[in-house]
């Protein structure tokens, strides 16, 4: 817990978090907190459910962002918590990555805010010490896979959905952060090979990769991840936890350390009118096909 606060503090997030929960110590002492998230922790098998909770589409807009690193933070604390679900209530969607529509046009201090809260989003939940695991009912790409990469198990739906990192393709290039989470995840070879096609996986192609651990039936994905999550919270959480730190305390390390350049150098590639053009015709895309 200290490393994730040193970690939340590091990125200039920690002092927009509530000092003390305000809420009342309920069975869903936290769902009312959230205007993004509905987070409901079960005393009983302790284990919460982080669900994201924007409509249409679940595109991550800087304060959705800011809650999740809350939320993941407030649970991280709460000595009844020993495991977090991450799933969606949009249909089909896990979370359409980054909010297109605050990232064109953004001014750059807006920008800066935005990218801090998508370190601190990342960097909370893979350097929570309670075991996460994602329930992927539909598409995850860009953003949306990276929730799922900080996770410790990843569960998706069969179905016509995509996960993957497609920024190669959209001519942006891949920052130091995202790159290390996948190539841990699925390895050197396939890190070189997908990154840099900027390739997007339907669920049978990421459980062979490994970007997923499992593809079962939509209707059977939150109950498989609930499954999963029964059978690590029972394994001692103080030797787990401490061996999961000392798996991803590098990486928070790096993340820490860099955490400026990271953002100088996208503020740079994102702010740029290249890159802006981009997003504003992929956003016009987007409305053309809604409307047809
Ligand atoms: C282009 C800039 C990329 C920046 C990259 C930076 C790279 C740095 C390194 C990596 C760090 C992490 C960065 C991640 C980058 C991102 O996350 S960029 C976002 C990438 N996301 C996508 O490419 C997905 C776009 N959306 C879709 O492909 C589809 O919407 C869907 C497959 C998710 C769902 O399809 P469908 O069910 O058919 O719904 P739609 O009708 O398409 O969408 C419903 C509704 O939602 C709006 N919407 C969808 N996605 C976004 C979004 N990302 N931002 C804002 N809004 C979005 C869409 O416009 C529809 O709205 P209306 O109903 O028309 O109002």
């Amino acid at each position: 817990m200290a490393c994730i606060q040193k970690t939340l503090r590091g990125l200039g997030v920690l002092r927009q978090l509530p000092r003390e929960s305000t809420v009342n110590q309920t069975y869903c002492r936290y769902a009312s907190s959230y205007k993004y998230l509905q987070v409901d922790l079960d005393k009983k098998t302790k284990v919460a459910h982080l669900t994201l909770a924007r409509k249409p589409a679940n595109s991550l807009n800087c304060d959705m962002m800011k809650e999740i690193a809350m939320a993941t933070n407030e649970l991280d604390q709460d000595r009844d918590c020993k495991g977090i679900i991450i799933n969606s209530c949009v249909p089909n969607i896990f979370s359409a990555g980054l909010d297109l529509t605050e990232l064109y046009q953004a001014k750059e201090l807006f920008f800066q805010d935005f990218w801090r809260s998508l370190q601190a989003m990342f960097s909370t939940i893979y350097g929570t010490k309670v075991v996460t695991m994602a329930a992927i009912e539909g598409h995850a790409p860009a953003a949306g896979c990276i929730i799922a990469l900080a996770t410790d198990y990843r569960v998706m739906s069969e179905g016509k959905f995509n996960i993957g990192l497609n920024e190669s393709m959209l001519g942006i290039p891949m920052n130091f952060w995202v790159k290390d989470a996948f190539i841990a995840t699925c390895g050197q070879r396939e890190g070189e090979r997908a990154l840099q096609l900027g390739q997007m996986f339907i669920p049978s192609t990421a459980l062979q990769i490994g970007l997923v651990d499992e593809v079962v039936p939509q209707e059977l994905t939150l109950p498989t991840v609930q499954k999963h999550m029964k059978q690590w919270v029972k394994v001692p959480g103080g030797a787990r936890g401490l061996t999961k730190s000392l798996i991803r305390q590098q990486a928070m390390d790096n993340l820490k350390a860099k955490a400026d350049e990271d953002l100088l150098i996208m503020t740079r590639h994102m702010l740029s009118q290249p890159i802006q053009n981009t997003i504003g015709a992929y956003l016009e895309n987007m409305t053309k096909k809604s409307k047809r």
